[in-house]
């Protein structure tokens, strides 16, 4: 566990960055620091490895002071990952991640092995360890810089914007990957975000900072959609947190339709007034055929299908069924099996049903005093 114990951070010149700081972040699990820019976010993560010095106050890593500890030292006890990615441009990826283990004295021929190995592990095709940093894209240059920080074993992972620098959809990847792996790895995480929504995707904690340096919150994602502890917070994560809510809200009651789908050019059943939904030979959505839509020659082809909107899988939240039964062309959600195979529909008035039960529910916990929070 890393504890912050009424920390302060003043820099020479009056800035207070970080304002009487406490705060306890659990082994294995990822905190983010969420905050507006110049609230405290990086000098609070950079004085859990001395690269910043507080004014006053402990930091302590399981019980030991980081004050007392040799700063390089304490350096290469924890990875740490920022939004360029740090690598150094005149060396090879694969001696790039190696950098790490050699300084910890392992030889040559192991680091190496153990930068391979890294490759895999974060994602990264092998065939490019020999390239330079310059001749990747901006997210492979982010997953370098994870396997890099993963390469000596770090108990502790410090990120710092680690993917604010690629566009959403790599972001989207990246954020997924670093959940993969934390899976596998369990480390203690603390990443620092401006995007609310990143530090809802990853955190199991989050950490609203407010400017002037003062934690404003401290909770799970989901308290701090469901529950924002000041205008502040609230206004920070944003007006529709009410719909980002919906993504740690479980589908329980859900009903999915059993459907009989079309396969192109065969029989056909309308699944909404006037729609069919079509799938592939293995069952998987294909598109949809609109009210009175004919086939351009003798028969459907995949050219006439009008793409679906976003999927639902089945057990997901139910920020994702209401978005699939709100993006359908056919004003109506399509539910598949982990497999991607249709298994039914949802109607989006059932998945409103759903929701309304769900706030009644948390009402009456209100209500009964019982706490509203999981996790
Ligand atoms: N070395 C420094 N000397 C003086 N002031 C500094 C120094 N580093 C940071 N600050 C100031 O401390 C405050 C907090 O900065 P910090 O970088 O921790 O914020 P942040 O929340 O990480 O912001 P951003 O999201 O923009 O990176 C800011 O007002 C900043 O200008």
């Amino acid at each position: 566990m890393i504890s912050f114990r009424e920390v302060t951070k003043i820099f020479p010149g009056g800035q207070r960055a970080v304002d009487d700081l406490s705060m306890d972040i659990y082994r294995g699990r990822i905190t983010v620091f969420v905050g507006p820019s110049g609230c405290g976010k990086t000098t609070s993560l950079r004085m859990i490895n001395r690269m910043i010095d507080p004014s006053s106050g402990t930091i302590t890593v399981d019980g030991r002071d980081v004050g007392a500890e040799p700063a390089a030292q304490l350096r290469r006890s924890m990875g740490y990952v920022m939004q360029s990615a740090g690598l150094l441009p005149h060396r090879t990826v694969l001696d790039n991640i190696a950098t790490v283990p050699r300084l910890n004295g392992v030889d040559r021929r192991g680091a190496r092995a153990r930068a391979g190995e890294l490759l895999e592990t974060v994602g990264l095709d092998p065939e490019l360890a020999r390239r330079y940093p310059a001749q990747l894209s901006g997210g492979q240059q982010q997953r370098v810089g994870v396997a890099r920080a993963l390469a000596a074993d770090p108990p502790v992972l410090l990120m710092d914007e680690p993917f604010s620098a690629v566009d959403p959809v790599v972001r989207d990847e990246l954020q997924e990957e670093l959940l993969r792996l934390q899976r596998e790895l369990a480390k203690t995480i603390v990443f620092v975000t401006h995007d609310i929504d990143e530090a809802t995707i990853i955190g199991d904690k989050v950490a609203v900072f407010a400017v002037g340096g003062r934690l404003a919150q401290f909770a799970t994602p989901e308290e701090i959609l469901r529950a924002p502890a000041n205008d502040f917070v609230a206004s920070f994560v944003g007006r529709d947190r009410g719909f980002r809510h919906l993504s740690f809200t479980e589908p329980s009651g859900l009903t999915i339709h059993p459907v009989d789908p079309t396969v192109l050019s065969a029989a056909t059943e309308d699944v909404a007034p006037g729609w069919r939904l079509v799938v592939d030979d293995d069952g998987r959505p294909a598109g949809w055929l609109g009210p009175d839509q004919r086939p351009a020659g003798d028969r459907f082809t995949a050219a006439d299908l009008i793409p679906g909107g976003s999927l639902y899988r089945q057990g997901h939240s139910l920020r994702a069924a209401l978005d699939s039964a709100l993006s359908s062309p056919a004003g109506i959600g399509v539910a598949v099996d982990e497999a991607g195979i249709v298994r039914g529909v949802l109607r989006p008035t059932e998945v409103v049903e759903v929701i309304e039960r769900d706030r009644a529910g948390l009402q009456a916990r209100v209500a009964s005093g019982e706490p509203v929070a999981r996790g």
